[in-house]
Parts: structure tokens; sequence; C-alpha cells
């Protein structure tokens, strides 16, 4: 209060009002929501999808940027927060996301909401499940600046009824939500479900003269069952194309969460995007919007409006928004916690707050206006906290500089080819946008343009091939995909999640197109019809160890594995294309039970899975070999970037004669003599156990060295030398096996020719942004050669994620030697 006397800071009454009740922020009203209502009102609002990990998702993911302020930027007396969107000026960028039955919250619900809208000059969006209709709310706030939320409903004389409804109740858009083939699974909401009072109902659905086609339903709860059973599962995206037929409103897509998804929206001509996870309500495990938000802005924030809702809560988050790219944001919780606190006057407070606290972002960042938010003041905390991984092509999204130059250069993706230099750096890109810095404004009038004509783009223009853009110092050329005219029109949302046998990923056309020259004909050659695992859980497993009927070496392992299942949120890893392997004795319960491996390559062939033996074990190449195993497994090798050719050749030879179909070349450590992963495993970690092959290759390099006196490889070998070396003695493929920090070095290994990549997932890194580095390869000019992800264990979600992005098989490793202290064959395959 002093300071602000001090500094002398404006305060809206409605501001000084909510301070004066202890309400500050947005989680105060939350708190204070939850103290006053009714519980299952409180559920209803808050509550999530199934586990609740997207809205988990939503914030950490806003906590994880972090703001970079400029100092003594010469900000002037006249700040404005004023957008404009769709023709029409609203005075901050921060809107009301549609919200049903908002009677639930307070009496006068939308109305109430719209009000608020109204006096703080943000667009409000009613609804379709709203408790006031279309018509009553026009009547009781005719000025607000109101859009209308819809679904394609099963009914498109229905659908096309409430278009009518909203086009003369004069709604300025239409945001149709394209995220609910179904609705959301909410265990709240099971658990202490929702009783609509009898005066809380979908407004627009019950007959009161103004539905008149009679598709209105009487006034119940089974109008909201109604309501739910016209969600289609079935549509495409010629249903948006057949509401744009019949509407002259502009029509904006809620709910796309990737890049190829808002390409396609742009080919068609919709008129903008709300980059959105509804809040983490629909697909639980959904990305953030806001981690997915610069890729598409990248890919069509030139050609439409992009915003974002989903986890906005406070001032700063609207700033990290706006700064990588929204054009706006929009609020549903925290507007709803206002509304349920205090009506009308409780949303104004909460606008008032997040307006407040948007301008003290502003100005302590140094930007004066909106013009002057720039991704450059916004960067993922990797960049800071991990600077070994600033050379990360991947990360560049997150400096901004990719699709910001993009944007402001009007760069067309329709270019077959773009240039990026592989030796950029945060440095360069700093650079870069510092000569940017307030072509904001500039850039939003082009915007405007891009909208209003959007329909009007003759399409034989835009298929005209955009001039290629050559950088001399680049290092590789990356290609980009032609258009999405062609791809099947149907809403997926996100790719692949639904696909029924996720075994033929390849065959579906999400990675392979026939052009990968080895990896996928030589190393998958044994790979017969999938069979579907067993369902079971690592939670179930974790149940079944604890028993009484399990012998004593799982109590010993049991810390490991509980400790394991506390630190994550494991679920099932079944009915996926995986390897089984590289599995190494890193934990010393197992030291006495080498037949771990044997069991495991039985699990594998049981399950015609490629299993990757290590040197790292007891069992040599040979012995692993000469046990009963069937030749139907296919077989990988592990190996070491030894220093020592002779070892390195003479293990190829070996592994030839023993069958082995591939060679997973681990660059996971920096070992460049055999001493010193024999140190590491067999002296120093594990002093007890026998490592026959890395003895004798031990015994090999003294034999060597004893016979030609120096070195024969340099120390520093670069993986390009031995992806070469490898080329040149043998035939069998090699996948490199690389962590996901160092993608220099999986770009190395690409370019050098290996026939895969496994890219590992390590503790310090957030799966979205491991996601983000194999999407990235992907994108590449690689992306027909096979990535692999390694990384223990994966949950269930995560392996369905990383096939949809793509991945042809998942490693899994720590897992097994889980489930064969459980129960040896049968926990493994569990
Ligand atoms: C209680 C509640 C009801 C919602 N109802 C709808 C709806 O009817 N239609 C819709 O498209 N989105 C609906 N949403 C999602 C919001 O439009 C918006 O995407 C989400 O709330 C944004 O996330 P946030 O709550 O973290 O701000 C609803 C959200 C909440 C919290």
């Amino acid at each position: 209060m002093l300071l602000d006397q001090f500094f002398r800071v404006k305060r809206s009454p409605a501001l000084t009002e909510s301070l004066r009740c202890g309400l500050a922020s947005v989680s105060d009203y939350e708190r204070r929501m939850c103290e006053s209502a009714d519980s299952s009102v409180v559920d209803y609002c808050r509550g999530g999808a199934a586990s609740e990990q997207t809205v988990a998702h939503n914030r950490a993911a806003f906590d994880r940027l972090i703001i970079r302020p400029r100092c003594l930027q010469r900000i002037g007396g006249s700040r404005s927060l004023a957008v404009a969107s769709f023709g029409v000026s609203y005075r901050m960028p921060i809107g009301i996301a549609p919200v049903a039955l908002q009677c639930l919250a307070h009496p006068e619900g939308e109305k109430a909401m719209a009000r608020a809208a109204r006096t703080y000059g943000v667009p409000f969006v009613l609804s379709v499940l709203s408790s006031v209709s279309i018509e009553e709310l026009a009547e009781a706030v005719p000025r607000a600046p109101k859009w209308f939320q819809l679904y394609i409903f099963k009914d498109r004389e229905l659908t096309e009824c409430l278009v009518r409804r909203a086009e003369k109740a004069r709604f300025r858009a239409l945001v149709v939500s394209v995220d609910t083939p179904a609705p959301g699974l909410s265990r709240t909401e099971r658990r202490n479900p929702l009783t609509l009072p009898a005066k809380v109902t979908c407004a627009n659905f019950v007959p009161n003269g103004n539905s008149s086609n009679g598709k209105a339903k009487s006034c119940s709860a089974s109008v909201l069952d109604y309501v739910r059973s016209q969600l289609d599962p079935s549509l495409g995206w010629d249903a948006i194309q057949w509401l744009m037929s019949i509407t002259t409103l502009p029509v904006i897509l809620k709910g796309i969460l990737n890049r190829a998804d808002a390409l396609i929206a742009a080919d068609i001509g919709v008129h903008g995007l709300i980059v959105s996870n509804s809040g983490g309500r629909q697909l639980d495990c959904a990305p953030a919007a806001i981690e997915v938000l610069p890729e598409i802005v990248g890919a069509v924030g030139d050609r439409i409006e992009v915003m974002l809702d989903s986890g906005v809560s406070q001032g700063t988050d609207v700033f990290k928004a706006l700064a990588l790219g929204a054009r706006m944001v929009f609020v549903g919780r925290a507007a709803v916690y206002g509304l349920a606190v205090n009506g009308q006057r409780g949303v104004e407070e909460v606008l008032d707050i997040l307006k407040t606290e948007l301008e003290s972002t502003m100005l302590n960042a140094g930007c004066g206006t909106l013009a002057d938010v720039t991704p450059q003041h916004v960067c993922h905390e990797a960049q800071l906290y991990y600077p070994s991984a600033a050379f990360d092509r991947t990360r560049i999204s997150w400096r901004g500089d990719s699709f910001r130059s993009e944007r402001y250069r009007s760069h067309d993706r329709r270019s077959k080819t773009q240039t990026l230099d592989s030796a950029e750096t945060i440095q360069d890109a700093e650079h870069v946008d510092d000569s940017d810095i307030g072509t904001r404004k500039s850039m939003e009038n082009v915007l405007e343009r891009v909208t209003f004509q959007q329909r009007c783009v003759d399409t034989d223009t835009q298929q005209q091939p955009c001039p290629e853009i050559k950088n001399p110092s680049s290092k590789f050329t990356v290609t980009i995909p032609p258009p999405y005219r062609n791809v099947p029109l149907q809403l997926s949302v996100p790719r692949g999640i639904f696909r029924s046998n996720t075994n033929n990923v390849s065959k579906s056309g999400c990675a392979a197109d026939g052009n990968i020259r080895t990896a996928r004909t030589v190393i998958n050659r044994k790979d017969n019809p999938p069979r579907r695992l067993k369902s079971h859980s690592m939670q179930n497993l974790a149940n079944k160890s604890s028993g009484t009927s399990v012998c004593n070496k799982t109590c010993i392992a049991m810390d490991h594995i509980s400790c394991a299942l506390n630190n994550s949120t494991k679920t099932s890893l079944v009915n996926v294309p995986l390897v089984i392997g590289p599995i190494s004795i890193t934990n010393a319960a197992l030291q006495q039970h080498a037949s771990v491996y044997r069991t495991a390559a039985k699990v594998a062939e049981r399950f015609q899975l490629p299993y990757v033996h290590t040197l790292r074990t007891p069992l040599s190449i040979e012995e692993f070999n000469g046990r009963n195993l069937n030749t139907s497994l296919v077989r990988w090798l592990e190996v070491f970037p030894f220093a020592d050719l002779c070892v390195l050749r003479s293990l190829v030879r070996r592994a030839e004669r023993s069958g082995f179909d591939a060679f997973v070349l681990s660059l996971m450590e920096p070992c460049n003599s055999v001493t010193s992963i024999f140190d590491k495993h067999a002296h120093v970690c594990l002093p007890h156990i026998r490592f026959p092959d890395l003895q004798l290759a031990m015994d090999e390099v003294c034999n060597f060295r004893s016979e030609n006196a120096k070195q024969p490889f340099e120390e520093e070998a670069s993986v390009s030398s031995y992806v070469r070396f490898f080329r040149n003695i043998t035939e069998i493929p090699i996948i490199a096996y690389i962590p996901t920090t160092h993608t220099d070095l999986v770009y190395q290994a690409l370019q050098a020719g290996v026939d895969g990549v496994c890219v590992v997932i390590d503790e310090y890194t957030p799966f979205p942004r491991f996601v983000g580095n194999i999407q990235a390869i992907k994108n590449s000019a690689f992306r027909n050669i096979p990535i692999y992800a390694g990384g223990s264990s994966f949950t269930e979600t995560e392996v369905v994620e990383l096939l949809a992005c793509g991945v042809e098989r998942v490693m899994i490793d720590q897992p097994i030697i889980w489930g064969f202290i459980i129960d040896e064959f049968n926990g493994i395959s569990d």
C-alpha cells in the first residue's frame, strides 16, 4: 500500500475494493470460492479430466518460462493495452473464455460475466451450454462484445439454427470447440456428481419461442445429456468448411494443439485459432497450451490470428503468452472464481487484477506497449539453467526467433526448403531480435489484412511457390513438408491417439514413407504380426510385489521400485512397439541374477520385440547367443565408441558371426577407451561381476598396443568417424544411442549416415521438451530415418505421444528389471 502511494500507482475502485477484502490475486479468489461455494460446484469449476495432469502441465509450463527484462527502455507516458481482433478494438488482450452453466456459480451467471466484460472492453465468449440463452443475454447486455462458442452437432439443422440465432443477436464471431469429440472424463465430478438445480439448465436448448425449429428440449438435467449425445466424433475438416459456408461471421477454432492441425485450419480459411486444451478438462496428458504456442504461431501466425487459453491465472502468464506470439489470451476459471465470489463485481475485480499485473509486468520488463513485448522477453528455464543445452537446436523455438522471424518476414511456409544455420547461438538470436523490436505494430496491420482477406485469397495465388531462402553458411537443409491439402479431412487432436494397433505405426504412415534405406527392412526383418501384451500397470506390479509370496530378492530391490514409482506416475506399457534393453546391471540387488538377460530375451522373442544385448553383462556375446535362443529373436548389440579400433573390429566380427541384426552405438557416456568403460562398470561400480566381453576387449587392447606402440584412433574421435568406421567394415545397420540433451550429436550421427537414432531422455529434461526434440528431428531433412525413444520407463500416455510424433519404437530397460524381480518371465511379460 505504502509503496503504491509512493509511486502514485492509480488503482481502479474494483481493485481497491478487492484488496480491502484481502483478495489480491486470482488464487485468492479461488480460495474464497472453495470456502463459500457448494463442493460439487467447486469441483465442477476447478476440476480437470482424469488424473488432471494437463491442469498441472498448464501451470508448470508457464512457470518454466522466465521473463527476461530489458532496462532503460525510455518507456513513454502513453501506454495502452488496446488490441484489435477481427476488426474490433478491445481495451486489453484478455478475454473471457466460454464456460458452461455459469448460473451454477452465481445467479446472474452469464449476464454478470458479460457486463464485466463490457466494463473492461474485452470479448466475452458465450458457451452454447450457457444457462442464459443467446437472446436473453443479448437483450440484457446488448453492448457487450460477444462471441459465441458452439460445437458442430450431429444434427446440422440444430447447429445451423444456433448460428442463425447468434447472428441475429449480433454476436461478432463463432468459436468452434474442436477438441470435444466426446465429453471430458472428470473423476472429481464422478465422485461428487453435479446435480443441476431446477432453474439451471442449458438455456439454448429449452423451448422459449426463439429456438423455434422443434430441436429444443424440455427443461431438466436430461437437456445436458441430450446435448452431450449430440457431440460428434465422426467430424472431419469438411464440417468446418460447411460451417464457414453458412455464415459470414469469423470462424475461430478452439482446442488446436498441434502445428499440423493449425496448418489445415489456415489452409481451409478459418479466421483464427485458440490454442487450448480447455484448461485440461478434455484430454488428460495433452500438452500445455503455452508449450505448443510457439510451434503454432510459427506455422500460421502470419496468416491467421492465434490466441491462447488454458492455465492463465496471472499477469505474467498473459505477458508470456503475448511474448510467444498470442494475439490475445482468454481466462476460464479465473473469471468463474470472480463470478462465484462476487458476481459481476468479482469478475471485474479479477480482470482488474490481471490488467494491473500485466501492466506492472510490462513496465518492469521494459515494455511500454504491447508492440514492445517480443519473444526476446521470454526464455525457457532450460536455456538459463542448463547452458550445455544452448546449442540444442530444438530450443530455438523457446528463444522465439524461429517463429518470430518467419512471422515478421512474412515467410511463406509453402516454400519447399528452408535453411537452418546449425551454428546459430542464443547471442545470434538476440542480435536479430534487437533489430526487430518495435515491428510488431506494423505486423499487426499485416495480420489485419491477412485476417479479413483470408477468404478472398485466390487459391491459385496461394499455390505459388515462394523463392527458396538460401543461407550460404548453413550446414544442412531442411525440407518443409508440402501443404496439408491432400490429407484426409478428419479431426485428430492429437494425431494417432486413437490408433487401434500401435504396432502398425510404421505402416500407418506416421513415420515411414518407404524411403528408409536399411533400417526398416533389415532391423525389423523378423517382425511378425503384433500380439497384444497383457494390460498391467506398474502400480499393479508394485502391489503384487508387496505380497508375501514374493521371494527375498524382491525385498532388496523393492526400495528401488517404490522409489521409482513414487517419483513418477508410471502406468502401464501395453500394446505398443517396444525394444527391450539395453539392460545393464546397475542395481546391486541384481548382481546374482544374470539370468535377467536370458529371461528378458525370451520375453522379447515371445512378443517379437527386438532385444538389445550389451557388453556390460556377465554374458559374453557367444554365451548369450548360445543359450536356448530361437533364431527368430531380433538381436541388437550395444557397443561403445572405444578408441581402440581393433576392439571394435573384433566385436563387429563376433556380432556378425552371432547373427546380430543391428548395432546400438551408445554415445551416452564419454568413453573413448575400453579402459574407461571397463573401470566404470567392471571395477568401480560392480567389482563382483564378471564382464567377459569387456575383459576380452581389454586383453585385445593390451595385445594391440604392445604390437603397435601408438594409439590407433584419435582420442577425441567424432561421431562421424565412428559411424564411418562401422560403415566401412560391416553391413549391419547402426543405431546411434544419444541423450536428448545432445541434439548436436544426433544431427552429426544422422549426417554421418546412421540407420536409426535412439534419443534418450534424462532426468532433467521435461517430457514435452523431449517430444519437441524428437519432433524437430522428424521435421528435419532426416525425417525418414527411424527414431527410437529411450530412457527407461515412459508412461503409457507418453509412449502413445511418442508414437504419435513419429517414434518407431520405444526402448525400455528399467521396468524389465522390476518385472523380473517380481515374477521373472511373467513379471517381464506383464
Ligand atoms: C467450468 C468450466 C466450463 C467450461 N465449459 C466450456 C464450454 O462449454 N465450452 C468450451 O468450449 N469450453 C469450456 N470450458 C473451457 C474454457 O473455455 C477454457 O478453455 C478453459 O477454462 C481455459 O483454461 P483456464 O480455466 O485454465 O483458464 C469450460 C471451462 C470451465 C472451467
